[in-house]
């Protein structure tokens, strides 16, 4: 079932067409990203999905209503990249104040405990990351059907980000479903069940991380070192082999189908043992790179 659809997405800032031409689905009970480098229309297409900015063209409906219903509020928890409260309010206050919005919210005590919150603490002492865990717990304090986050783990450290991974895994676990933004390709690729690619304020590719990447390439790379000399001819003429390159004492064999097959059934015909083998195969950094023509995300 379909809980969120967005058509077409437009919107501009002045002259600034922040998002172009938007589309996407989310069914129930996944984890669905929207990957793309900096300024590409991420966080103003989260926004108008979250009703906290009118699109200026398209449509957009949230469990089957219109992004601004107040009924919603109930419904979908709201994580934002620059969530800001007040200076003196400490997470067990925020966290108390935000459960009291909602009938039936969370066990915040809970929510807290595994987020690592710091209780007593004032929101202006935090850490970037004490701030960032408290605002991914306010997102699910009232028990949201669907989550929506914005960069949940940028200023974690990387034991922390894994936590918080292992965190929204459990809370989809419950039957959340999970709208999420990252720059991160391995947080894109461990967590989500489907991806958008955005970029210059449009979808540039929708489908799974596995689909992404077998659509960058098929290719693969098998290195080793034999443990005698080998007669590459011998290789090339295998139709999974398109090229082999020696560097010094390494050989690299270039191909596809399976490779790996090819490959060690001519050492094994000639006695010779692969050392040291790796094979390397296409990453969603990769496929990001095809689709968006740089070389990062812009972490
Ligand atoms: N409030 C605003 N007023 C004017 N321009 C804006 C505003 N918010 C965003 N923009 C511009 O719209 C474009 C898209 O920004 P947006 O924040 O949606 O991208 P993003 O993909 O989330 O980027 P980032 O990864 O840096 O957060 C950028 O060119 C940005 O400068």
């Amino acid at each position: 079932m379909t809980v969120i659809e967005v058509q077409n997405l437009r919107k501009a800032y002045g002259d600034t067409v922040a998002v172009r031409d938007v589309s996407f689905s989310v069914e129930r009970g996944e984890i669905f990203g929207i990957l793309g480098p900096n300024g590409a229309g991420k966080t103003t297409t989260v926004e108008c999905v979250s009703g906290l900015r009118r699109g200026d063209g398209g449509t957009i409906r949230v469990l089957g209503r219109a992004p601004a219903d107040t009924e919603l509020r109930r419904l979908v928890g709201v994580q934002l990249q620059e969530s800001q409260l007040p200076d003196k309010l400490s997470g067990r206050e925020a966290l108390e104040l935000f459960s009291s919005f909602y009938p039936s919210p969370a066990d915040w005590q809970a929510l807290a405990r595994d987020l690592d919150v710091p209780l007593a603490t004032r929101y202006a002492k935090m850490s970037g990351g004490q701030k960032q865990r408290l605002s991914i717990a306010l997102a699910l304090v009232g028990n949201p059907e669907i989550a929506i986050l914005d960069e949940l783990t940028t200023g974690l450290d990387p034991q922390a980000r894994r936590h918080t991974w292992g965190l929204i895994e459990a809370v989809r676990d419950r039957g959340v479903t999970i709208l999420l933004v990252t720059h991160f390709m391995e947080e894109a690729e461990r967590l989500c069940d489907r991806l958008a690619v955005i970029d210059h304020g449009a979808v540039v590719a929708l489908d799974t991380p596995a689909g992404l990447i077998a659509g960058t390439s098929t290719e693969q790379r098998i290195r080793f070192r034999p443990s005698a000399p080998v007669d590459t001819a011998l290789l090339e003429a295998r139709p999974e082999v398109r090229q082999v390159v020696r560097h010094g004492s390494q050989l690299e064999v270039v191909g596809t189908g399976n490779l790996l097959h090819a490959v060690t059934s001519v050492l094994a015909v000639n006695d010779i043992i692969a050392n040291d083998l790796r094979i390397e195969q296409a990453s969603l950094d990769d496929a990001f790179v095809r689709l968006t023509g740089r070389s990062d995300s812009g972490e």
